[in-house]
């Protein structure tokens, strides 16, 4: 069976060997194993902290938590009452069926609609659809986002990201091609600082000194590469990728990451972030990402 239903989470397996775990709580994606095109041997190539809450209790420190409709703190009126990164991923996600069940992909839609918890914070009409899909050196994810309003309640305004972790030495791992594009680095101590627009010079982005990026127009097709491993994530309707790790000078401060967990991955997160997609009544907008092994 290529797609198991469990109590707590969706099991996708590729005949060939690829599998991913789907958590219904925040749709996040825990596990991905994957053969390389020159290792049939399928390895996890995301990081999961050990001391991750698994239980829905809060969300899950690593994998591909889904942020929306806010990345950070809310700055737009709409999200004023919303935790950092929105909701979607410390909500319970329903199965939405089978999309794929073959060699070229096995695929699974899980969707949300606005719950009497989300209702309480957030009064916006949407629904989201999120399609997983394993192909054989491949994980694709797709976010739908759906305005449901009426003409009275007019554009619905978001922001969302794919937070991925993805497994590498931290201290070996570059990602390119960043070289030339605008960044705005959230280390920096002041909200003067934060905003200011900097220039990437360096062919390779590496995460050895504490990184908190935000790119904008940013290619959107990256490469992340090190001596474990090489993967590709490209990118539609992303303009942003941000790129995180928090070493030890503030990764020891989250109560939630393992010992030395900082050293495990680097987050290479695709989203729009800088401003708000707008929606008008009964549009659909969607961000994709394509996660491919090359080596
Ligand atoms: O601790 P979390 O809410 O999961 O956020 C983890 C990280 O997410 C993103 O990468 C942000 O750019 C970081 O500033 C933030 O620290």
């Amino acid at each position: 069976m290529p797609v198991v239903e469990k109590q707590d989470r969706i099991i996708l397996q590729h005949p060939n060997g690829a599998s991913a775990e789907i958590l219904y709580y925040g749709a996040t994606v825990i596990s991905w194993k994957v053969p390389s095109p020159t290792n049939a041997e399928p390895s996890e190539r995301l990081f999961v902290s050990s001391k991750a809450a698994l239980d829905g209790s809060k969300p899950v420190r690593g994998g591909i938590p889904v942020v929306f409709p806010c990345f950070g703190a809310p700055t737009h009126p709409d999200h004023a009452k919303l935790p950092q990164h929105g909701f979607a991923r410390s909500e319970i996600w329903k199965f939405g069926g089978i999309v794929m069940d073959n060699e070229a992909g096995v695929s699974v839609r899980l969707t949300l609609e606005p719950t009497a918890s989300i209702k309480e914070k957030y009064e916006r009409p949407f629904e989201l659809a999120y399609v997983v899909t394993v192909a054989e050196h491949q994980l694709s994810t797709n976010l739908h986002v759906k305005n449901t309003g009426l003409s009275t309640t007019g554009h619905l305004e978001f922001q969302a990201l794919f937070h991925n972790y993805i497994r590498a030495p931290a201290d070996e791992v570059v990602i390119t091609p960043l070289h030339g594009v605008t960044y705005y680095d959230k280390t920096e101590p002041t909200e003067e600082l934060k905003a200011q627009a900097k220039t990437e010079t360096r062919p390779a982005v590496d995460v050895q000194n504490f990184t908190d990026f935000v790119y904008e127009n940013a290619p959107g097709k990256y490469v992340v590469t090190s001596p474990t491993g090489k993967l590709e994530i490209k990118t539609k309707n992303f303009p942003n990728v941000v790129v995180w790790n928090p070493q030890a000078e503030a990764g020891s401060k989250i109560g939630d990451m393992e010992t030395g967990g900082w050293e495990k991955y680097v987050c290479v997160e695709p989203g729009y972030v800088r401003g708000f997609v707008s929606l008008d009544v009964g549009q659909t907008w969607t961000g994709q990402q394509v996660l491919t092994v090359l080596e």
